[in-house]
């Protein structure tokens, strides 16, 4: 299974940086050269400065025009640099972390993922993005209806990590920031290392991308660890890492099509019993009733992990929320902008022109001017001999 990740603008560069910190091949692209400077684990050639035409390293400010536009005059150079990575062994998935609200990753995701599919036709694109809290305004919320919208059409699974679910916690906004972005990593990432390890029971990357290839709808990730001495019951523990406080998105999982448990753990713990019986219970609940599965059994673990995913969600209150907040407003700007319209043109309407209040030889300037470019030292002539008169 070989994956690569590409962040794009500040919140996916940061992502994509800890995915470099636990080994994964990762690429950063943005706008801003501080942002770029400022990561710590992407090697300096594998990041990418993008519209320095446009914006001269400074970001674009939350303008996702200008993030599209940087990328899209940019976009030979990425995927020059993506070609260089990617050598002659196939990418199995292409994730591509990025900001909902923002303008270098909202503008810029959609532009690099319809390049992927097009130059890697066989290759899974799936987006992991962070969507805004509602207290960031109107902005970022139309950014990131705008953008869900774009994706839908063509990406394979949009994996969206549900901000508003951060306010749960005391933590100021960077510190929330930084513990939402590990908890991704340290979900997408572990159920990767789990792809493709030998054993009876477990999952390989055809069953990953199955689960994934999903019309460009909803997935979410969800976990659930705990130390294998206080495991008092497996099948809640799956469970657990299922139902909303599992997962960083409001999602009504019933509506899911697929879904994949990988759990990892002391063999005693790992009893087939108990791991059937959550797993027939997620299988009933879902609609599209299909669960891929694997387990890990690990005589050296002391903790029993849960990672499980589930696509083909089309029914989110996140996304709702934010697609209808997006539409109320552009049709209530749209109205109040149709609305000026039409008052100032009715209130300005019947004014007459300069003309129609000024008529020739009443100023005396149409005597003064012939149509030509001014004549300095005609113009000044001209009025001498009228002041002489
Ligand atoms: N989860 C998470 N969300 C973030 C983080 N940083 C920013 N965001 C969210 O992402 C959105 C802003 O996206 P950014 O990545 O900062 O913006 P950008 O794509 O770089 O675009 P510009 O800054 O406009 O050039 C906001 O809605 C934030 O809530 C982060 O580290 N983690």
């Amino acid at each position: 299974m070989r994956a690569l990740i590409i962040g794009v603008g500040q919140c996916g560069t940061k992502i994509a940086d800890l995915f470099s910190l636990v080994d994964f091949e990762a690429l950063a692209v943005n706008t801003s050269k501080g942002d770029l400077e400022y990561l710590k684990h992407i090697p300096h050639e594998r990041r990418i400065l993008i519209g320095e035409g446009l914006t001269r390293g400074k970001g674009v400010n939350a303008n996702p025009i200008l993030g599209r536009e940087a990328m899209k005059r940019d976009l030979p150079l990425v995927m020059r640099k993506i070609g260089s990575i990617i050598g002659y062994e196939d990418i199995d998935i292409f994730f591509l972390t990025f900001g909902f609200g923002g303008g270098t990753g909202a503008g810029g995701t959609p532009i690099l993922a319809e390049a992927l599919k097009e130059e890697y036709p066989d290759s899974l694109v799936v987006a992991i993005g962070a969507l805004p809290l509602k207290e960031e305004g109107i902005r970022p919320t139309i950014n990131a209806a705008i953008t869900i919208d774009k994706l839908s059409k063509i990406a394979d699974s949009i994996i969206a990590i549900d901000n508003n679910k951060l306010k749960e916690g005391d933590d100021d906004i960077s510190k929330a920031y930084e513990k939402i972005n590990y908890t991704i990593v340290e979900r997408i990432a572990s159920l990767l290392a789990l792809v493709d390890v030998p054993g009876e029971q477990t999952l390989d990357s055809s069953d990953l991308k199955f689960v994934l290839k999903a019309f460009g709808s909803f997935a979410t990730v969800g976990y659930a660890k705990a130390d294998a001495g206080k495991v008092k019951s497996l099948s809640r523990l799956i469970m657990k890492s299922f139902e909303s406080e599992g997962l960083y998105l409001e999602a009504n999982i019933e509506s899911a099509l697929y879904g994949l448990v990988a759990v990892h753990g002391p063999p005693e713990v790992l009893k087939a019993s108990d791991i059937f019986e959550a797993l027939d219970y997620l299988t009933g609940k879902i609609r599209g009733k299909q669960i891929f599965r694997g387990f890990y059994p690990d005589p050296r673990e002391r903790e029993v992990e849960v990672v499980t995913l589930l696509s083909g969600i089309y029914d989110s209150r996140s996304i709702e929320d934010i697609i209808i907040t997006a539409k109320n407003y552009a049709q209530s700007f749209m109205k109040a902008r149709e609305e000026a319209e039409t008052k100032k043109k009715k209130l300005l309407s019947g004014l007459p022109d300069f003309d129609d209040v000024y008529p020739p030889g009443e100023t005396g300037v149409s005597e003064l001017y012939d149509g030509s470019f001014p004549d300095v030292d005609g113009i000044t002539k001209k009025l001498r001999r009228q002041e002489d008169d």
